[in-house]
C-alpha cells in the first residue's frame, strides 16, 4: 500500500497536521511551566503514543527523561476487549519521580485506568496524564487528565500514531476511515 492508497481509504481529517503541532506546542509549554526545576519522566505508551511522544519531547525545554510500556486492549478491531495486556513494562523504577503518561487517545478510558492505578502502586511522587484525543461521549470510566489536545467526536479515528489493524499509524493527521476499509481486515 502506498500513500494514494492510504489517502483514498479516509472518510475524512478530522485534525489537520497544523493543528495537531500547535496543540502540542502549547501542552509542552504548560508542562514546561508546571514542571519547572522538577525532575519528570515521561512514559510513552507503546505503540499508539510513539508519534504524540516524539513531537512532544521535543517541544519541551525541561531535561525529562523518557520511557516505554507497551499495552495494548484493541487488537485488530475497533472496540476495546477490555483486558489490558502488558506487553513490556517500564525499565525505570518510578518509587519517589514524577511521572506523566503520555497517550494518543482516551476513549473508553479502560487502558489509562488500569494504567494509572498500576503506576500508582510503585509510589511515585505524582503520575499525571497527557493525551491527544479524548472522546468524551464514550468514556466509560472517568479520567483525571491534566493535559488534553483535542474533545473528538465518538468515531473511530486513525493517524498520529492510531491504528485500524496496525496500518494507518504513519498518517501525520487524524482522520477516519472509509466505510470499505471495516471488514478487510
Ligand atoms: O480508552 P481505551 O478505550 O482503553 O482506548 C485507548 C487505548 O487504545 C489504544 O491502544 P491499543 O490497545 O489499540 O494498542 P496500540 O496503542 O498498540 O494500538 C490507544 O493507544 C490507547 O492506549
Ligand atoms: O478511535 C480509535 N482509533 C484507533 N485506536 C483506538 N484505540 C482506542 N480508540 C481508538
Ligand atoms: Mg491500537
Amino acid at each position: 500500500m502506498d500513500a494514494a492508497d492510504m489517502d483514498k481509504d479516509l472518510a475524512r481529517v478530522l485534525i489537520s497536521e497544523d493543528e495537531l503541532q500547535a496543540k502540542i506546542k502549547e501542552l509542552a509549554a504548560r508542562i514546561d511551566e508546571d514542571y519547572a526545576g522538577q525532575d519528570l519522566l515521561i512514559v510513552g505508551v507503546l505503540k499508539g503514543a510513539v508519534m504524540v511522544m516524539a513531537d512532544l519531547a521535543r517541544a519541551l525545554h525541561l531535561p525529562v527523561q523518557m520511557d516505554w510500556m507497551a499495552v495494548s486492549s484493541y487488537g485488530a478491531g475497533t472496540k476495546s476487549s477490555g483486558v489490558v495486556r502488558v506487553l513490556k513494562d517500564l525499565d525505570t523504577d518510578i518509587a519517589g519521580r514524577h511521572v506523566l503518561v503520555v497517550e494518543d487517545i482516551i476513549d473508553s478510558g479502560l487502558t489509562l485506568s488500569w494504567l494509572v492505578h498500576n503506576l500508582k502502586s510503585r509510589n511515585p511522587a505524582s503520575v499525571e496524564i497527557c493525551a491527544a484525543l479524548r472522546k468524551p461521549d464514550a468514556v466509560k470510566v472517568p479520567i483525571d487528565v491534566k493535559y488534553i489536545g483535542f474533545d473528538i467526536p465518538n468515531e473511530f479515528v486513525i493517524g498520529y500514531g492510531l491504528d485500524y489493524a496496525e496500518r494507518y499509524r504513519n498518517l501525520p493527521f487524524i482522520g477516519t476511515l472509509a466505510p470499505h476499509v471495516y471488514g478487510e481486515a
